[in-house]
């Protein structure tokens, strides 16, 4: 028995009080999760306890959906990208809790560990290992013979029948490969479904109309230079990725010329600013100056080291309209000074914001697990390189398959081409195939 079973045990709590409060204090005091929910119906008194205990609000699934209303399978207040912490009592072959988590999985929430009271030992923990998740238990069958056996409840010969069972007993192996389905294995088509931010449902749309995932860089100083680039490469790109202090000759008819093509092509606008002061800064440089992003840019580029007070410099909408932020959390140039603690930090920063957070720029990642947000790499080109000030390049394969690339920003790779359309059709074939391999990819 561990630490305060014993205790308990002796106490004069009552069945379910006892196993609630051991249970809480095996898995559930320390737990960092959203939600708890417990696998329909005798786990639901104990999950219930354990929610009001713990106060971490509990979901409830529906084994059969109701004929009318909104038909909802999952109860509760929840929003995708949350996690969740199952709770069951005793785990055969683990097929109840594998049902649950598929529904709670098909509403974008999280879930990485499941906690039970009995583990009967007969296949569920390696049929729940390996589909993705982690199971706790607090007894396991073996321990539990031991226990009657010492108090002699039960003869030895009964102990040894029980063990010889279990160990010629086993639930059949069961492989759900939508249950390991995460963010990287979900079409576009179902993560606009989920996403809170507009931009970000609207950017995953086109991309799945298009069946476009590059993102071209415009990284040119002339207006002409851009507006003509956007002409020939629009109908490829789902987003069109700007520096407007790079422009020479800037001036507002460009930014009406813009948004034109963005109209004619569909393609969202991300202005590269990597905005990095206070937020009242922010606030300013992103609503004032000669440049006047707010009123063009449908998402922009953030900086996470200021903390949090940045990203309320962009709460709320632009009259009326949605924008969306793209939170760095690496960047691809050689000996970058972000670390792994600041890039998972970047990345939960945005769970508090999911309805602004459109994505991350970010070279790898693994850390992303909502399927509402959006990842972002730049540093692409069809061969893997660098350039003279360190920018490291990987090819359409290593960010799409490898790193989990959503989007992907080429800029020198297209613009610098002799001919540039054909030259983004090219990048376009390759990342898109790669995106389908991956969905497809079980
Ligand atoms: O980590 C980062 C963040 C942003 N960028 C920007 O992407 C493009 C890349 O252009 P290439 O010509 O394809 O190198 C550029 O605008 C950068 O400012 C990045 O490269 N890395």
């Amino acid at each position: 028995m561990y630490g305060n079973q014993k205790a308990y045990v002796a106490s004069s709590l009552s069945g379910d009080d006892m196993i609630s409060s051991l249970m809480y204090d095996f898995a559930v005091k320390d737990s960092k999760c959203d939600h708890l929910c417990g696998v329909p119906y005798t786990a639901l008194p104990i999950a219930t306890l354990l929610s009001v205990k713990s106060k971490i609000p509990m979901l409830m699934r529906r084994k059969e959906t109701k004929s009318y209303g909104t038909k909802k399978t999952i109860e509760g207040h929840y929003k995708a990208g949350q996690s969740c912490l199952i709770i069951e009592d005793v785990v055969t072959s683990g097929s109840s809790v594998l049902e649950t988590v598929k529904d709670l999985k098909a509403e974008g929430l999280v879930i990485e560990d499941v906690i039970v009271i009995l583990d009967r030992e007969q296949g569920g923990s390696q049929n729940i290992d390996s589909n993705g998740m982690k199971l706790k238990s607090l007894y396991t069958m073996t321990q539990l013979i031991n226990i009657l056996l010492r108090k002699g409840e039960i003869t030895k010969e009964m102990a040894d029948d029980v063990r010889h069972y279990l160990s010629t007993t086993k639930a059949p192996v069961i492989k759900d490969h939508s249950l390991t389905m995460d963010r990287i294995k979900m079409s576009y088509e179902k993560r606009a479904e989920l996403a809170q931010n507009p931009i970000t449902k609207q950017l995953l749309n086109i991309m799945a109309t298009k069946r476009t995932n590059l993102c071209l860089s415009a990284d040119l100083t002339s207006t002409t230079k851009i507006l003509s680039l956007l002409e020939n490469v629009g109908e490829h790109v789902c987003m069109v990725k700007t520096h407007i202090d790079i422009i020479e000759d800037f001036n507002d008819d460009f930014l009406v010329q813009l948004k034109h093509l963005a109209d004619k092509f569909n393609f969202l606008i991300l202005e590269d600013r990597k905005f990095a002061d206070i937020g009242n800064t922010v606030s300013l440089q992103y609503l004032k100056g000669m440049y006047k992003v707010a009123e063009w840019a449908d998402m922009v580029t953030v900086h996470s080291l200021p903390g949090e007070g940045i990203l309320k410099a962009f709460t709320g909408s632009i009259n009326g309209v949605s924008r969306g932020v793209f939170l760095l959390a690496e960047m691809s140039s050689q000996g970058n000074l972000i670390s792994a603690e600041y890039t998972k930090a970047t990345i939960d920063m945005a769970d508090k914001y999911s309805d602004l957070v459109t994505g991350f720029v970010c070279q790898n990642g693994e850390h992303i697990k909502n399927p509402a947000f959006i990842q972002l790499t730049p540093g692409v080109q069809l061969i893997n390189a660098e350039d003279d000030f360190g920018q490291v390049y990987n090819t359409p394969e290593t960010v799409v398959l490898e790193k989990g690339a959503d989007v992907a920003v080429v800029g020198r790779g297209i613009v610098a081409a002799k001919n540039p359309e054909s030259q983004a059709v090219i990048y376009k074939e390759a990342l898109w195939e790669c995106y389908v391999k991956r969905i497809s990819n079980t």
